[in-house]
């Protein structure tokens, strides 16, 4: 089906690092900011419930190797683990409380969230970060709370985002037909796991990033150019 004979667009689910937010915000601020206080919340906060439940997670995972370290095995190797992500939502929420974490989203994306929300498109986050994770990074944008625009947040609880048969379970949670879904990705793995789950489908690749396009998917830069070439509104546009 060509572009033009394809149903229109009513849900778009987003993928978040390299979509939403650059790449840069989430390797040089998030994740140091995480290795540096992951070690105080397994010492101090051993015995809260939210933490052990994680702890033994881990222990389920990687038998016999201190907790810790097992966390700096998956950092070191950016590794998208349900326990990693989980634990680092917990103490990003404290660094969004401090004010010293702040969200900066590349600059197309909040008047294009506001505008297709505005305009009544459901609009979703996958990432791999926790939802508590992706609810903080909205909440606390530089433009300001976003997380109003979207209504559903999902993460590794419904699989891997290089799994077709996690497309398939977001899909039935939002009650949402796949041909209805455009799918927004930097990752070509994750596009071709959502596009064999029938979803459609858009790389973006930011200049700034250096992402590489590939060839399967219809790429964009920015969500303006996205709008563009899928029907959608386009913000600032009457
Ligand atoms: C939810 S903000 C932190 C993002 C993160 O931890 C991560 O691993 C990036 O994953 P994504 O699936 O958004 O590329
Ligand atoms: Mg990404």
């Amino acid at each position: 089906m060509t572009q033009a004979t394809q149903p229109p667009v009513r849900a778009v689910l987003l993928d978040i690092e390299g979509t939403t937010i650059p790449v840069s915000f989430v390797h040089d601020t998030l994740f140091p900011y995480a290795r540096k206080a992951l070690p105080v919340l397994l010492r101090k906060q051993a015995d809260d419930p939210s933490v052990h439940a994680q702890v033994e997670e881990i222990a389920r995972l990687a038998p016999g190797v201190p907790p810790l370290r097992q966390l700096e095995t998956w950092m070191d190797a950016d590794a998208k683990v349900a326990p990693l992500k989980a634990l680092q939502g917990m103490v990003w929420a404290q660094g969004y409380a401090d004010g010293v974490l702040k969200a900066t989203l590349y600059p197309d994306v909040t008047p294009a969230l506001r505008c297709w929300a505005a305009a009544g498109l459901a609009l979703a986050v996958y990432s791999s970060g926790s939802v508590a994770a992706q609810k903080l990074i909205y909440g606390h944008t530089t433009d300001g709370d976003l997380s109003s625009v979207f209504v559903g947040f999902y993460d590794l609880q419904m699989g891997g985002k290089r799994d077709a048969q996690s497309y398939a379970r977001i899909l039935q949670d939002a009650q949402w037909q796949a041909g209805d879904v455009l799918f927004l990705s930097d990752v070509v793995a994750e596009l071709d796991a959502a596009a064999a789950a029938g979803l459609r489908t858009c790389q973006i690749v930011r200049p700034q990033d250096g992402t590489q396009p590939g060839t399967a998917h219809p790429v964009a830069a920015t969500l303006d150019e996205v709008a563009e070439r899928f029907g959608l509104p386009r913000a600032g546009q009457a």
